[in-house]
């Protein structure tokens, strides 16, 4: 083994260590399997497939697994229903930070639909107050364990419902408390971000920030409109920007209108890959267009989606893209940049994160391997050799 070697690939424990920044995770879709038996329990909600952990665990994952994002979106029928309780929301958000702050995730925007939460009598306002809280438990519970992490919330609405209006006002109300912006979800075809416009031009007039979920299941126009009619500041997924893109046999590319728009100004992708072999949207890892948006240097970001249905975490998407691309401890720290960049809380505090958190945390990851007890005979073994 030569010195580059042992440079450059990083491993598990690396992986899991590294400082990593997550800006599309779902809080509805990454509750632990105990947890949602638990409050299934306690809140007498009686429609869960499976009451044993494990099981029901495998049954998120292989019902999600259905190639189809409508299938996949059924299974969030059993997480939002035992998240009725102001206790499930404060226990569900706390154990969220808690279990990315473990995986070595130092910053999350985590999102979830506040009007999907209201049937146990909560108030909206309510709903948020209690995830606020669970989150300020949690990145508590993580600093007590010896970890760092900055948790904000992105309030979602529901593309085929009507409130989108009414949770952009929320949004804003709890701007500075917690909540960091706002995110449209939900089946992509037949449901255009442009249903929504009011909700996107109020944002705007105040000055806040919104991504939407577009170029997911459905291509070009949703990403074109979400980007030049509704002002995204961010695309969820973002990935069917690849049919833009035009690669040639002699390996020259190029990009069309749309996707050199993307590029010139900079616009986020919160590419979710395991979310994507799911929903049917790219067919294996080493397939999927983050590779080929990487290398052409979009703003590209790594990203879980849903760590229940989707079985993953920071880490493992990591590790995916580590075996398929060869990626380095280089590349995780251009896409943790990348993700930092785009964040949706000021430019000081996202700067400080860059300069005295992520760049630190990697130096020291990449500077490991001069103090291993090979690494003296491999660097005189390449002199000598
Ligand atoms: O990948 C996705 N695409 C579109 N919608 C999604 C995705 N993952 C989750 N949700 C939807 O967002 C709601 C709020 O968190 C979830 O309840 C789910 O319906
Ligand atoms: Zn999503």
């Amino acid at each position: 083994m030569t010195s580059q070697t042992i440079a450059n690939a990083p491993t598990s424990d690396q992986i899991r260590r590294a400082p990593k920044v997550l800006l599309h995770d779902h809080l509805d879709g990454g509750l632990r399997p105990g947890t949602v038996v638990d409050l299934a329990r306690g809140t007498g909600y009686a429609d869960l497939p499976h009451t044993d952990p494990d099981k029901l665990a495998l049954w998120f994952h292989q019902a999600a697994d259905s190639g189809s994002l409508e299938r996949y979106l059924e299974t969030f029928t059993h997480t939002v229903g035992v998240m009725q309780t102001r206790d499930a929301l404060v226990r569900v958000a706390a154990e969220c930070a808690e279990d990315l702050a473990e995986d070595g995730v130092v910053y999350a925007e985590v999102r979830y639909a506040p009007e999907q939460h209201l049937e146990g009598g909560l108030t909206l306002e309510e709903v948020v107050e209690a995830v606020n809280e669970g989150f300020r438990q949690g990145e508590r519970l993580a600093r007590e364990n010896g970890h760092r992490i900055r948790v904000g919330a992105l309030l979602t609405a529901m593309r085929h419902a009507a409130r989108a209006l009414e949770i952009a006002e929320l949004a804003n109300a709890y701007r500075d408390q917690g909540v960091v912006g706002f995110d449209i979800a939900g089946a992509e075809a037949g449901h255009p971000p442009t249903r929504h416009l009011d909700a996107f031009e109020y944002l705007k007039r105040e000055n806040n920030h919104f991504t939407i979920h577009a170029g997911e299941a459905f291509g070009l126009p949703s990403i074109w409109q979400a980007l030049q009619w509704c002002g995204a500041d961010r695309l969820g997924h973002g990935v069917r920007i690849i049919d833009d893109i035009q690669v040639r046999d002699d390996g020259t590319v190029e990009l069309g209108r749309l996707a050199a728009y993307v590029r010139d100004k900079r616009v986020p992708l919160e590419l979710c890959p395991s979310s994507n072999l799911q929903t049917g949207a790219a067919s294996s890892y080493a397939d999927h267009p983050i590779g080929l948006l990487r290398r052409l240097h979009f703003r590209a970001t790594v990203n879980t989606d849903n760590r229940l249905m989707s079985h993953t975490s920071m880490s493992r998407e990591f590790e995916h893209l580590v075996e398929a691309f060869g990626y380095t401890l280089d590349d995780m720290q251009w896409f943790t940049v990348n993700a930092m960049k785009s964040a949706f809380i000021p430019f000081d505090e996202r700067l400080a994160m860059i300069n005295d958190v992520i760049k630190p945390g990697y130096a020291e990851l990449k500077s490991e391997w001069l103090f291993r007890q090979t690494a003296y005979t491999s660097a005189s073994s390449l002199t000598e050799g």
